[in-house]
């Protein structure tokens, strides 16, 4: 089955730090799956909402009555992220997926500085608040040191952002940004080096292995301290996007494994 004119929705900031919904009509036809499909995915999301609002109302009070139950999974907070990203969402969708049901981790806002990016795709298939970031209050105030302090986000993930995150969300959040880089730091990392331009300088220089660094993110590009390195062999005759597809292998098996890891 498929509809026409799918209504796709972000928010922006406004100036005194309110969020406003804007539309971005898409006309064209888009496939939501059969009737069944859409009926599952439906029970499958109700359930999901069920299961988070009891499960959660339980463990809150049960802790609120023994709070050393805190330390057992079932009973622990629900930990809040913030995803920013700047193209596809791969990586956001598999953190995603991993978390899915568990009820531990809580994706509370996905934001991006490119309308239109396939994160937003991925955001209202998911009904996750998606926020467009507007490039002057980024840069300049704290708009958005605010809205993610007031949204009580224990780590923001940077999954293919594109832009220097500014010294006051970096200490705003102290050793709670990470990063995932497609490449071994601290070779092939800096301005200029993101997405396939670092593939391609890992084949030119002839590398024979290339891969992820997962890291803490300061106040300059790639040069926080590393938490996870996982490598890949790169032969020869590999092009490229030989390259970034081996590397990004890694970086959806283990990106959420990570983000798992440092918020238990
Ligand atoms: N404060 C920090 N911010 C960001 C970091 C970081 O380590 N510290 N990591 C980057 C992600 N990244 C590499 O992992 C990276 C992303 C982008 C660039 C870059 O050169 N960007 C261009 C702009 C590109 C665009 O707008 O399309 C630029 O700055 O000129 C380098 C490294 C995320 N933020
Ligand atoms: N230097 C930053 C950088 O290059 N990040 C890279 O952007 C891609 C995002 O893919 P995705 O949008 O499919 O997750 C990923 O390969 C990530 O390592």
């Amino acid at each position: 089955m498929s509809v026409k004119c799918q209504q796709k929705t972000y928010l922006t900031l406004t100036n005194t730090g309110g969020l406003s919904v804007k539309c971005r009509r898409r006309v064209g036809r888009v496939s939501v799956g059969s009737r069944w499909e859409v009926g599952e995915r439906v029970v499958k999301e109700w359930l999901s909402i069920y299961y988070y609002i009891v499960v959660r109302w339980f463990s809150a009070s049960i802790v609120g009555i023994h709070p050393n139950l805190q330390s057992f999974p079932i009973f622990a907070a629900m930990k809040n992220i913030a995803i920013f990203a700047s193209g596809a969402g791969s990586n956001a969708q598999k953190i995603i997926d991993h978390f899915r049901g568990k009820g531990t981790v809580n994706v509370k806002y996905i934001l991006c500085n490119k309308p239109g990016a396939g994160i937003f795709d991925i955001a209202e298939r998911e009904n996750i608040p998606a926020i467009l970031i507007e490039k002057e209050q980024f840069f300049r105030g704290d708009t958005y040191v605010k809205l993610l302090q007031e949204a009580n986000i224990d780590l923001i993930v940077l999954a293919g952002f594109l832009w220097k995150v500014p010294t006051n969300l970096v200490q705003a959040f102290p050793n709670k940004i990470i990063n995932i880089h497609p490449a071994l730091l601290p070779k092939y990392g800096g301005k200029g080096m993101y997405g396939h331009f670092v593939h391609e300088a890992v084949v030119a220089a002839q590398e024979k292995e290339s891969g992820i660094t997962i890291h803490y993110v300061n106040e300059h590009y790639d040069e926080g301290a590393p938490i996870l390195q996982e490598r890949c062999e790169v032969l020869s005759t590999d092009s490229p996007t030989d390259v970034a597809k081996k590397v990004q292998v890694l970086e959806h098996q283990w990106f959420p494994v990570i983000v798992e890891r440092l918020l238990s």
